[in-house]
């Protein structure tokens, strides 16, 4: 769980010459461009001293998150998620491993670096976290403030977040004046005014309705490619994963149990933490026909229910013409759909088979040739 008192903390702890402190890590990571933005967790561990007794929060974890992409770590409620996202800029220390940054371990940095580093990491928050009598121009300057740059220049690059993330007419606005959407924006403007490497996105839209959702998404996506800046970001709403992600990796009770692009881990979870996450965006038998269901043909019109899936692992699309062909008879498509992600073809399909002179296995194996997976699922009457 985020502690707010540490997410102000945040943009104030910068020691009084703050200008000045940023000095040594840009010297550490300067010559070692490809690494920019790049992150490496390797062996890393987290407890926490509960009220009762010592809390595992993460172990083990190793994971590479590559320069330029958008990640996303998915888990159910306490797998360690925030944790995890802020040993990234050191809100939380680890117990056990590392952390490297352009391929640098955080470990050792004292007060001026810690500061630096957070310089070079943008975090944005479920909350916002603005500050309610400060104008949005003032919450965005805050952090430019703290880091004693001079007024003009605080002034063009106030002007110049603000217009990326379009809200150029609110820099006078106070954040009771803004919508939800529009207080976000003001923590992404924030978030770069430091023109980060790395931007951390922790729920940043939990709170958001599904429109206002999608316009912060796009905006993440589209500041993603122009800064070429690494997103990494924790949200318990899968849609955000499927939206905007390359890569996502699942956390379950702090071990790292399934990783890779989002194409393959939403098409083919393997782990059951993960098919449980997912379950929601898996379609269900409908209750009508599951009444029905049984095992073998009573009546020769009873038709058979067969669910295809695509699971992005092959090339493979529904080609309807060739589900009449293969399968004979008349085939209805009842439930389902597909959608591209990341250029690859996943959902699923729910058929029911009447007439056709195939049996069940043979229509198994026929529809084996046009899905990535197939579950015959019984007979229903005729319709
Ligand atoms: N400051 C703390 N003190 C003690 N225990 C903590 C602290 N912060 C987190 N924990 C515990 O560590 C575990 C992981 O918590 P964490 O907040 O990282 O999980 P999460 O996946 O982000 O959960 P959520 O989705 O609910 O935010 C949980 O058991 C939590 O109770």
């Amino acid at each position: 769980m985020s502690s707010l008192t540490s997410e102000y903390r945040y943009f104030d702890d910068a020691p009084s010459q703050g200008g000045e402190a940023a000095a040594p890590a840009a010297q550490a990571t300067a010559g070692n461009d490809a690494l920019h933005g790049h992150l490496r967790f390797s062996a890393l561990g987290k407890r926490y001293d509960g009220a009762q007794g010592k809390v595992r929060a993460l172990q083990g974890i190793d994971l590479t998150v590559r320069r330029g992409e958008i990640f996303g770590i998915i888990g159910r409620s306490g797998a360690g998620k925030s944790s995890l996202l802020r040993t990234i800029n050191r809100l939380e220390r680890p117990s056990e491993g590392r952390v490297l940054i352009d391929g640098e371990d955080i470990a050792g940095y004292d007060t001026n670096r810690l500061v630096a580093l957070r310089r070079r990491i943008g975090m944005i928050f479920q909350h916002f976290n603005l500050l309610a009598a400060k104008t949005v121009g003032e919450n965005v300057e805050l952090p430019l403030r703290v880091a004693g740059v001079p007024r003009e220049r605080r002034q063009r690059k106030v002007e110049e977040v603000l217009r990326l993330v379009g809200l150029e007419g609110k820099r006078d606005a106070y954040p009771a004046q803004l919508s939800g959407g529009q207080k976000q924006r003001v923590g992404i403007a924030r978030a770069l005014v430091h023109d980060p490497e790395i931007l951390l996105c922790d729920e940043a839209t939990s709170a958001l309705d599904p429109e206002t959702t999608q316009s912060i998404l796009a905006l993440l996506r589209e500041i993603n490619r122009r800064l070429k800046l690494t997103v990494v970001l924790i949200t318990h709403e899968m849609e955000v994963i499927r939206e905007i992600c390359d890569r996502v990796a699942v956390l379950e009770r702090g071990e790292l149990v399934e990783q890779g692009p989002v194409w393959q881990v939403f098409g083919a979870p393997r782990h059951p933490a993960t098919r449980t996450l997912l379950a929601p965006l898996q379609q269900k038998l409908p209750e009508d026909l599951l009444g029905q269901l049984q095992d073998g043909r009573r009546q020769p019109n009873d038709r058979l229910l067969m669910e295809l899936r695509y699971t992005g692992a092959s090339e493979r699309e529904p080609d309807l013409a060739g589900f009449g062909m293969r399968f004979g008879g008349r085939v209805t498509l009842l439930q389902g759909g597909v959608e591209r992600i990341q250029g690859r073809t996943l959902g699923q399909l729910l058929l029911a088979v009447a007439d056709s002179p195939l049996a069940a296995e043979a229509l198994r194996r026929q529809a084996l040739e046009v899905a990535d997976g197939v579950e015959v699922l019984g007979y229903v009457a005729a319709a």
